[in-house]
């Protein structure tokens, strides 16, 4: 097994003897470590699936993990082993341990749409700016492992010692809901073991191994973590690149690669030099370009994938252009080249970048999957109804029961739920439940009580209703009563809320479609399809997002989601003065040259995604709000080698506008090729 691995990365999956880092450049085969380490732990180490854990990045980069160890295992048993994201382990250690921290097992999890609500609420502002950056100001010093008195001990300015105030009263209202957002899912942990030495000790028990791949991109939170649960013995695999390290603006810690070798004295560090993925072209241009940053480590990569193609890099006149272009390119070299669709993945900067690439896609019939679009099911007013569904399926969803409570405003305060949060977990009961309770009913106001209970029976009525009228009738009789569309108009521009109320109706089309399609098969009443139509919405919601087997399509996706993945032919797109290096990062880099290094790092991910070929593309013309303007090619473009690039429409000749023609005529040879094929 370890033969299809060299040297140095076969002495990484077998070092055993303490904490090891192994520290290379992308593409070097860091994540194959990993894999195979979690094989070599079992077959030959010793170590019990459930005593292992490898630790990803994101939720995609797990499952293809599990693949991965899936195939190199098979027919082995690896039951219990753990294969997860920073946050899906700290979910599973709080679900286990949550009444050490006064929580109900159910506890539910707030997104970000949820938490930004209550920010609103407490600050009482529908200033997005304003929440937003207090909610990225608190989510900050989660990562940060700073707690709302250390917030208020530490802040010196006005605004932030606000944030501050607004962080403890966020964290209160999150404890009464007995919800938890997504960085607690990390920080209540940290602070679980900081108070229960016995929790810490089991965990760490049970826990023998742990592995973490990306560990350039962990914040401070995380680190603690790592370190709490390998404790003393640190028995860890951490892998990672300073290089690639991209998440900065989320908190994340490149100095927790530095801190490592200090924090633990008998830290092995082992580099890989060998580049497995790309042409040496390729490889040249991003070493090239990442040399403008100062390096925190000495490291070398090299290939021996031969020489490759030259990088393209093209100007052009318009994104209109760019998208026509960057299509008429993939499609010829697919015809030449005899690829498929999934050989190719086109990158950018920012998600609004691909808007145009998919009419054009999909224009030319090309198909296409987009990486962290958002689905259908993730939309707000989309979730607002899906809660009230829930609740009526199941009226101890206590997630659900919060969010049909408050979202409209019925009365139904924070105060009130507080204490009802707390009487639901004293008595363990679900907080449905709870609010008919004497004992807690005699501790609230009449007033609140009237409006609480006044809910409560609504949903009873309803669940009535749900098991004897048609399921369309039930749902617009609750958007009615709850007067929905009115609260859309409320809360947003008109424009907004019309095509969010316009989503409301597609969805219960769409939901009431599949009633009456299934009262065909059955004999059941309508009302009873409701509630079978619930539990199904909310299996898909949960589904959504999941890409099962890999369609043969084009892959569209920002640098940041591209992370650790590989494609046979990239484009990246924008590569402009304020895209990349993004306009915000340019007005700071004045003062904090941080912030240029930053997207120069993401740069160089984007140039190492590519295995064979690399087109890079920027447009002398853009629209932005709404007038044309000029546009500079990024300086990571001046930074790639002379000998390596060819340029296209170049920007510094006028005879751009000859190749354009030269392009239409190929283009036009192409479009004939196809449509004879
Ligand atoms: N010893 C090896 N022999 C052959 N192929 C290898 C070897 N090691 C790695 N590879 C291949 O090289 C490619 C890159 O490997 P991998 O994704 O593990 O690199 P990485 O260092 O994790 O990259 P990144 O920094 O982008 O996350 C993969 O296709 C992998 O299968
Ligand atoms: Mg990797």
């Amino acid at each position: 097994m370890l033969n299809s691995l060299n040297a140095p990365q076969r002495d990484a999956v077998k070092y055993l003897d303490g904490p090891l880092l192994v520290l290379a450049g992308a593409g070097s085969g860091k994540t194959r470590v990993i894999t195979q380490k979690i094989s070599y732990l079992i077959d030959e180490a010793g170590y019990s699936p459930k005593e292992i854990a490898a630790i990803t990045f994101t939720n995609k980069a797990a499952r293809e993990m599990q693949e991965r160890v899936g195939k190199l295992m098979v027919g082995k048993n690896i039951k219990g082993l753990t294969i997860a994201t920073f946050h899906s382990l700290g979910l599973q250690m709080l679900r286990a341990e949550a009444s050490l921290l006064g929580y109900k097992p159910q506890f539910s999890i707030l997104d970000s749409s949820d938490s930004f609500k209550i920010l609103a609420d407490i600050l009482a502002t529908t200033d997005k700016q304003l929440l937003r950056k207090t909610q990225s100001q608190i989510s900050h010093w989660k990562n940060g492992f700073v707690n709302p008195d250390q917030a208020k001990a530490t802040a010196e300015e006005e605004l932030t010692h606000a944030a501050a105030k607004v962080y403890q009263l966020y964290q209160q209202t999150l404890k009464a809901y007995q919800a938890v957002d997504f960085d607690d899912l990390i920080k209540l942990p940290v602070e679980l073991f900081d108070e229960h030495e016995a929790a810490l000790n089991k965990w760490q028990r049970k826990l023998q191994y742990l592995l973490i791949d990306e560990y350039q991109d962990t914040n401070a939170c995380q680190y603690k973590l790592v370190k709490m649960l390998t404790g003393v013995r640190g028995q860890f695999t951490a892998v990672g690149d300073d290089d690639q390290a991209i998440y900065g603006w989320r908190g994340a810690d490149v100095e927790n690669l530095r801190q490592l070798t200090e924090d633990f004295s008998k830290l092995k560090v082992i580099k890989l030099e060998q580049n497995y993925r790309s042409t040496i072209r390729i490889l040249r241009g991003a070493n090239a370009v990442i040399a403008n940053n100062p390096k925190l480590f000495e490291k070398k990569l090299w290939s021996d994938l031969g020489t490759g193609d030259l990088i393209q890099v093209s100007a052009c006149m318009s994104e209109e252009a760019e998208a026509e272009s960057v299509i008429m390119k993939l499609q010829a070299h697919k015809f030449e080249n005899r690829t498929k669709f999934l050989d190719y993945a086109i990158l950018y900067r920012g998600n609004h970048q691909a808007r145009i690439f998919e009419q054009y896609l999909r224009n030319h019939k090309i198909p296409y999957t987009i990486s962290g679009g958002q689905s259908f099911f993730d939309k707000a007013e989309i979730k607002d109804l899906i809660s009230y569904l829930r609740l009526v399926a199941n009226e101890d969803d206590d997630p659900a029961f919060i969010r049909a409570a408050t979202t409209p405003k019925k009365g139904i305060g924070n105060t009130t739920l507080e204490r009802l949060g707390e009487f639901a977990s004293l008595h363990k009961i679900s907080l449905f439940a709870a609010a008919f309770e004497g004992d807690f009913q005699n501790d609230v106001g009449n007033k609140q009580l009237e409006d609480l209970l006044n809910f409560c029976t609504y949903i009873q009525k309803i669940q009535e209703c749900a098991v004897r009228d048609p399921a369309g009738e039930v749902l617009n009789d609750l958007l009615t009563t709850i007067q929905y569309e009115a609260f859309l108009y409320d809360s947003d521009e008109p424009r907004a809320a019309e095509s969010k109320w316009k989503n409301v109706l597609d969805f219960i089309g769409w939901l009431t479609k599949k009633g009456e399609a299934s009262t065909e098969f059955g004999n059941e009443t309508d009302g009873k399809n409701l509630l079978e139509l619930t539990q199904m919405v909310s299996l898909m919601s949960m589904l959504e997002g999941r890409e099962d087997g890999e369609p043969d399509a084009v892959k569209l996706s920002t640098l940041h989601a591209a992370k650790g993945l590989e494609f046979g032919h990239v484009f990246l797109i924008g590569v402009e003065e304020g895209i990349l290096p993004h306009r915000e990062s340019i007005d700071l880099g004045v003062t904090d040259p941080t912030k240029i290094e930053e997207e120069r790092r993401l740069m160089y991910v984007g140039i190492t995604r590519a295995q064979k070929s690399l087109n890079i593309s920027w447009c002398k013309k853009r629209k932005r709000a709404g007038e044309m303007q000029m546009c500079e090619p990024s300086r990571f473009i001046a930074e790639l080698p002379k000998d390596d690039v060819r340029h296209f429409g170049n920007p510094f000749n006028k005879d751009a506008e000859a190749s354009k023609e030269f392009g239409k005529s190929k283009m036009a040879n192409i479009r004939a090729m196809l449509n004879n094929n």
